[in-house]
Formats: structure tokens, C-alpha cells, sequence
């Protein structure tokens, strides 16, 4: 284990400042290390900017809390806003405190630690053990089918409804708390007004959604589609903390064993969220958070930067302390960051400095439209790799952008110069249709209630079983109150005789498959054994290699979906862990059935150690939550990554991505386009202080140089329409006191300048010869 104090003591020293609350703390020492060695006992906001290194200190303080506070790491509960996020947190701590501490602090997203409390307690909450998450895809397909019979409705109203806006109309009010009865009783309400109160309220700009005709029938349709997902012994995104939170207030053993809860990015936390934090803090009354108001960007995700405040009156006793050192950015790129978010003066009010230098001034410049913008973008990465005598590698640049649909001019005017590129918010890795082909056979393997799975795949690879037979099956699933899959068995074993010979012919394979697969899984295989055997099985080479043109780069990614599992199993807890050895031991002594049951028998018996030592006798049997490939299943579905690991390796290319996805990630070289009014701010955006605060985040992701550009006129439906410059950024350059935070002038990167930048970057200065030499290239 590694000295803590040590490790403290290296902390760079920062200003202090009290907090502008109620309790203000003065110390002179590092408030770095105020604020890891604070009271435990008291609850602790740390305000931080960006580039201050909010990660380490969070982690230094579960180093802090279990070293010298001797809190047992199972009694932490640490809260990330990615797994990505997480990863980094529990590598950090394995150097610190070692690994078998580090595995044992309860550590994750909301989501995830929802997903695994919920396994083990899903009684208290009236759901089973075996519940599949439903992802936003598979939620909009349940959500299409209910939209159909009001169809007609709407379009003789003229009102355009569509599925993907429902599911987003749906998950913001249940992020709020609203049941399905609640929606309907809201509706019922509003419209209960008399003219005179609606005019009133409409006055006020209160316009709803959720009212008259179209309320009704969002009403409906919730109701709907809560009832399809129970029956589909299913929980969507927002069921994990709408359940997760009836859970842990209502049942207080679920979070007896907590003494500390650490919640990481917490400007982005929701009610639900918000409400699960003070749940599981419920017995120890022991909270810290880090955040930045200033980088809350996900108001359109329901997220509520007044949860600060609403945590100083659920703790009275918490405390601030603000970190207010960068350590990333150089200082003009800090101080444009700074005057653009400074302009929203209703901000808490910080300061952030850094002690890196100057560094080239930001680079601010108009282009008279967006392929012009685009080529200068890309002739100036070129540049710069040169004129940085190679310090600088395509790796080393990003282009931010506030709409993925700007990409396309970019992504052409780089491979004109043959820069390799890559798009950050592509198409999630796990949204593929070959990665949720095999996961649906697995969540049925695991959960043959989950309809829209079986839907997916019954006829992957094709099998004849046409619409008309599956719309038969599910209409026979409704009339016996059973699920499609077990229709399908019962067909397979003669218990629904009236069906034809030849449908039962088609739909054997399927089943055969499937009770293969199960074998596999109840007696514990490795998940990524069971991910090759679905594909072996169902020939799924072969089914790629007929219908898709990409077939090869499609087959990688189920190779890279193996390697996935095998993560993931190498990170189960022991109790699933010695069940997945087992399992394969048992196949390579070719054990019969009875030696399987038997290891299931213990394994129950073993599987309730989550909690420490509170777990009861004759509980286990009913908390049997994690498996194997439920601990897959989870990890796949809640999974935050876009990029498969291999594209994450492959680091030389200009990244695209957009601004929202950039969050917390850090380049020597940040781009901006488009800053631009209708894009900063959005035209679609509700409220312009965030997105100022969006533009604010995408500068700070800077080390070294940050551009800004802007066009006269930009391509919109068909037709070039003129372009303004940015509010935040027209303003920045006009007052007399911030204009000159900006330059049109490129850098030329003098030998001071590639100092500076070498510094900040922490890279090796490049001999002057080799500079010349590119230049001259
Ligand atoms: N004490 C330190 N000394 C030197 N460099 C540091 C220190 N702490 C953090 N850094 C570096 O500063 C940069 C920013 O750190 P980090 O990404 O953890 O900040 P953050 O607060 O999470 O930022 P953001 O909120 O913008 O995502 C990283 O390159 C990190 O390695």
C-alpha cells in the first residue's frame, strides 16, 4: 500500500478561499489537502473548476477515509458519471490502497449501482431478480408500437408526435418522480382549468405538454409502456433510479452498511439521483461532492445544478471548499475561458489561476463559409505538427462541435489533407446491430419475459418465421398471460398442439438454440465463452457474411464484444468469480446434470456477502442476484463508452466530437467552429446560460492552443443563410478590457512559445533542426 501521507504531502499548495455560504473554512494549508482530510462526519461540497484535478482529490480521499479513518472499503459507496470515469477512479486506487481493498468499495454509476442493489432486494420492490435493462432503442420500439393507434388522431389534428420525442417526454418526467398515475392525474388537472387560469399560466410561459388531447394520449401511453415493460419483467434507464430510490427509502437495511457516499460531477446529478444520494447516505448522514456549476451542461438530461443547495438543507452542517488551481490549461486559454463564463452574472462566483505561462494567445477567425472554415482547419493541424518540430501528433487535436451534423465538412476537408480522424460520439459501440443481436439471445437466455429480445432475434438469422407467425405467437402469448418465448417452448414441447407442423419445424432451431444456451449460462459459464457459443451455434459468420456489406469490420466487433466479457469477468466479484472457475471445471470433467444443480446449491448459499457480515441465514437463496452473465448483460447495457477499447488504443487521429462528449477529456489543441448565433446557443436550446457554459467547457478542454472560428454564411435546408458571431464570444471581443484575449494572428511558435507548450503538455522540446526541417516539408 502506498504512503497516503506521502502522497498528500506532494499536493501542489493552493489559495484557500472560504465559501460564500454559510460556513467558511480558513486554513492555510493546501486546500487540496483541506479538503481530502476534512471531517468525515461532515458533509462536503468541493466546488472545483476545470483542469484542477477534481478526480485525484475525490480519490484521495477514499484513499484518506479507508487509510486513516479506517472505514472498511464495502461501507464506501463512490458515484461517477461514467464508467469510464470509474475505471480511472478504482486504477488510481489500486495504487493507493491496493487491490482487494479497491474491489471492495461499492463503486460505479447511479445506474449500475441501482442495477446491482435492485438484483438483490427486487422483491422489497415487487420486481424479479432476473429483470433485463431496456436500452433507449429497444424502449423506442415498445413506445412505436403504442403510438400507432393514435396515429390517425394526430395527423387529422396535424400534430407530429414521434417515438423518439415521446421516450424523451417520458424519461424527463420520470427523472422528476412522476409515476404514470401521477402524469395522468397532472393531465387531468390542467385540463380541469377554466380559460381565465390557463391564460393565465400560458401567460407566465408556462406552456405543458402534458394537457388536452395530446396530454391524454402521452398519459395513455406511459401508462402503457410501464405496463409492457413489467410484463416484459424489464426496467428502462430511468426505472433503475425511479426503483433504485423506492428501494432505498423504503427499505433501510439496503443501505445499513454505508458510512460514506462520494458522488463525482455532481453539477449533473438529477432529482432521482439527487434523492438516491441522500437515501444511501440515510444512516451515516456522511456526503462529499465534487462539481463545478460551471460546466453543468445536461439541463436537457433533467440534470439540476440546484441540488448544491438543496444538499445544504438535507445536511445543514455541509461545508464548501473551493479548488481554484488549473493545471491543464495555459493562462490566455484559462482567462478567454474565464471572461466568456463570467458573463452569466448569476454564477456562483470563482476565480480559477493557473501557474502555467502565458502561452500563444487564442486564435479567433471568420471564414466566409463552412468548407472554407473546414479547409482552414485542417491546413492549420498540418501546420501546426510542423512548426511544433513534431512535438505535437494528430492524436493532439480536437475539433468541438455543438452539432454532430457539423462533422460532415470537417471529416471531408481532413481526409482532403490525409489526416486520419475519428468521430468521438459515433454510434455507441454497444447500439451495433451485430452487439445487440448476440446480447438479445443472451437476455433471453436470462430473462425469457423480455419480448423486445425475443422480437429481435427469433428470426436472426432468417428462419422463415415470418410477421404473421409472430404476430400469431404474441396474440397467443396475451390470451395465456405468458411471455412470446414461452409460447415458443410450449409449441417446441407439443403443450399448444394446434399449430401446424411446419411452423413448429421453424421455430425448433430457435428453441434448441436457446435451451443450449441456458444450460450453459444456469450452470455458469464465462460470459465470453457463452458470446462464442451463441455465435456458433446460430451460425452468425455465416448470417453476417449473407446480409451485410461490412461484414468483416461487423465480425470484429463481436470478437471485440469476447474481449468485453472477458473484462468483465475478470473484474466479478469472488463469489461470482468462483462460480464461473466452477462452471468450467465441471465442463472439462463432463459432469453430468446433478454435480451443475449442486454447485448452483452453494453458490447460493455464498452469493449474499455483498453487505459485510449482515447478510441472514436462508436469504441467500432469494438474493441470488449477480450471475455471470446477468454481471455481463448489466455491464454491456449500462455501459457509457462510445468507442470500442481497440479505437480507444488508436490515438493518432484528429478527433471530431462533440462538445457534450468532450467532457472531461483534455487535448494540447482544442478547435471550435461554428461559433455562431443558432449554434452558440443552440436554437434549440431552453436555457442560454448553459449553453454558454457548453462553450466554456469546450475551451477549458485546451492545454495549449484554442481556436475559435466563425463564418459569414453557412449551408441550412438547401440554402446559404447569413451568420452572426457567437453572443459569449462577440461580447468577449468587444469590451475594450477582454478584446485582446484574442488574436487573428496564427501562431508561429517561437522557441519560447514550444517551451511554454512542452511544459504544459509535459512532452520533450524538439531540437530546432528538426522544426526547420519539417517547416521546409
Ligand atoms: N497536482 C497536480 N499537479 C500537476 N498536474 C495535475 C495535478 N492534478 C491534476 N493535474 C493534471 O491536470 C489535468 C487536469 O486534471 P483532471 O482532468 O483530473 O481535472 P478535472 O478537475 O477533472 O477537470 P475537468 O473538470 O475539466 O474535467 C490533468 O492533465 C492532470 O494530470
Amino acid at each position: 500500500m502506498a504512503d497516503l501521507n506521502a502522497l498528500l504531502g506532494e499536493l501542489n499548495p493552493a489559495q484557500l478561499r472560504g465559501s460564500s455560504r454559510t460556513h467558511h473554512i480558513v486554513s492555510s494549508r493546501s486546500s487540496r489537502l483541506v479538503a481530502v482530510q476534512h471531517p468525515l462526519q461532515v458533509p462536503l461540497q468541493i466546488l472545483a473548476g476545470p483542469g484542477s484535478g477534481k478526480t485525484k482529490v475525490l480519490t484521495m480521499r477514499i484513499a484518506h477515509l479507508i487509510t486513516n479513518c479506517y472505514l472498511p472499503p464495502w461501507s464506501l459507496c463512490a458515484v461517477t458519471f461514467t464508467n469510464k470515469a470509474a475505471n480511472e477512479m478504482r486504477e488510481r486506487l489500486v495504487k493507493l490502497i491496493g487491490k482487494d481493498n479497491t474491489a471492495q468499495i461499492k463503486m460505479g454509476t447511479f445506474h449500475a449501482l441501482c442495477a446491482k442493489f435492485l438484483r438483490k432486494y427486487s422483491r422489497v420492490v415487487g420486481i424479479e431478480g432476473n429483470f433485463t435493462v431496456c436500452d433507449a432503442d429497444e424502449s423506442k420500439k415498445i413506445i412505436a408500437k403504442l403510438l400507432k393507434p393514435y396515429k390517425d388522431t394526430l395527423s387529422n389534428k396535424n400534430i407530429t408526435l414521434k417515438e423518439n420525442s415521446i421516450v424523451g417526454i417520458i424519461s424527463k418526467v420520470k427523472a422528476k418522480g412522476w409515476t404514470a398515475d401521477d402524469a395522468r392525474r397532472h393531465v387531468e388537472e390542467r385540463n380541469a382549468e377554466t380559460p381565465q387560469q390557463r391564460k393565465a399560466r400560458l401567460e407566465k410561459g408556462k406552456n405543458d405538454l402534458w394537457e388536452g388531447e395530446i396530454g391524454e394520449i402521452l398519459a395513455e401511453i406511459y401508462k402503457s409502456y410501464e405496463k409492457t415493460l413489467r410484463d416484459s419483467n424489464s426496467l428502462d434507464f430511468d426505472d433503475l433510479l425511479v426503483f433504485g430510490v423506492k428501494l432505498f427509502a423504503q427499505h433501510a437495511k439496503a443501505s445499513s452498511w454505508c458510512r460514506h457516499v462520494l458522488v463525482d460531477e455532481y453539477q449533473d446529478t438529477n432529482i432521482m439521483q439527487y434523492d438516491l444520494m441522500k437515501h444511501i447516505a440515510r444512516a451515516s448522514q456522511c456526503v462529499t461532492i465534487v462539481g463545478d456549476p460551471d460546466q453543468s451542461i445536461y439541463g436537457w438530461r433533467s440534470a439540476e445544478v440546484e441540488n448544491l443547495a438543496k444538499m445544504e438543507r438535507d445536511f445543514p452542517t455541509t461545508q464548501q471548499i473551493h479548488l481554484e488551481q488549473n493545471y491543464r490549461s495555459t493562462s490566455s486559454i484559462l482567462a478567454l475561458s474565464m471572461a466568456i463564463v463570467s458573463q452569466d452574472k448569476g454564477r456562483i462566483q470563482k476565480t480559477l489561476h493557473t501557474a502555467h505561462p502565458k502561452g500563444p494567445v487564442p486564435v479567433l477567425r471568420i471564414f466566409p463559409i463552412e468548407q472554407v472554415e473546414a479547409a482552414f482547419v485542417a491546413a492549420e493541424i498540418k501546420r501546426l505538427v510542423a512548426y511544433s518540430g513534431g512535438m505535437f501528433n494528430w492524436g493532439d487535436f480536437v475539433v468541438l462541435l455543438r452539432y454532430n451534423a457539423h462533422s460532415r465538412a470537417i471529416e471531408n476537408a481532413l481526409q482532403k489533407e490525409r489526416i486520419p480522424n475519428r468521430v468521438l460520439a459515433g454510434q455507441k459501440f454497444f447500439e451495433r446491430m451485430e452487439i445487440k443481436d448476440v446480447l438479445a439471445y443472451l437476455q433471453l437466455v436470462d430473462n425469457p419475459q423480455f419480448t423486445p429480445a425475443f422480437l429481435r432475434v427469433v428470426n436472426v438469422p432468417a428462419r422463415a418465421v415470418g410477421e404473421k407467425t409472430v404476430h400469431q405467437i404474441t396474440l397467443r402469448a396475451e390470451e395465456l398471460k405468458i411471455s412470446p418465448m414461452q409460447v415458443v417452448e410450449r409449441i417446441i414441447d407439443g403443450k399448444i398442439p394446434d399449430v401446424k407442423p411446419p411452423v413448429k419445424k421453424k421455430l425448433f432451431p430457435f428453441v434448441d438454440t436457446l435451451r443450449i444456451l441456458r444450460k450453459h449460462a444456469n450452470a455458469g459459464i464465462a460470459p465470453s465463452k457463452l458470446v462464442n457459443a451463441v455465435v456458433d451455434t446460430i451460425n452468425y459468420a455465416d448470417h453476417l457474411r449473407k446480409t451485410q456489406p461490412d461484414c468483416d469490420s461487423r465480425w470484429d466487433n463481436v470478437q471485440e464484444l469476447v474481449n468485453f466479457a472477458s473484462e468483465v469477468e475478470g473484474s466479478a466479484p469472488d463469489d461470482v468469480a468462483r462460480r464461473m472457475h466452477r462452471a468450467d471445471d465441471d465442463i472439462h470433467k463432463e459432469k453430468g446434470d446433478e454435480s451443475e444443480e449442486e454447485s448452483e446449491e452453494e453458490w447460493a448459499d455464498e452469493v449474499d456477502e455483498f453487505d459485510g457480515d449482515q447478510a441472514q441465514p436462508g436469504q441467500a437463496r432469494a438474493a441470488r442476484g449477480d450471475t455471470p452473465l446477468r454481471l455481463f448483460l448489466q455491464a454491456s447495457m449500462l455501459s457509457t463508452d462510445t468507442e470500442t477499447p481497440e479505437e480507444e488504443k488508436s490515438q493518432a487521429k484528429v478527433t471530431i466530437s462533440t462538445c457534450h462528449a468532450a467532457k472531461g477529456l483534455e487535448w494540447p489543441v482544442v478547435m471550435i467552429p461554428a461559433v455562431e448565433c443558432g449554434v452558440f446557443p443552440s436554437t434549440r436550446a431552453e436555457d442560454t446560460a448553459e449553453e454558454r457554459r457548453l462553450l466554456y467547457v469546450a475551451c477549458t478542454r485546451a492545454q495549449s492552443l484554442l481556436y475559435l472560428t466563425h463564418t459569414e454564411s453557412r449551408m441550412m435546408s438547401g440554402e446559404y443563410k447569413p451568420q452572426t458571431i457567437s453572443p459569449y464570444v462577440g461580447a468577449v471581443r468587444t469590451d475594450p478590457q477582454t478584446k485582446d484575449l484574442f488574436t487573428e494572428t496564427l501562431p508561429a511558435l517561437p522557441l519560447e512559445d514550444r517551451k511554454t507548450i512542452a511544459t504544459v503538455i509535459n512532452r520533450p522540446l524538439p531540437e530546432e533542426i528538426e522544426v526547420v526541417r519539417l517547416v521546409a516539408e
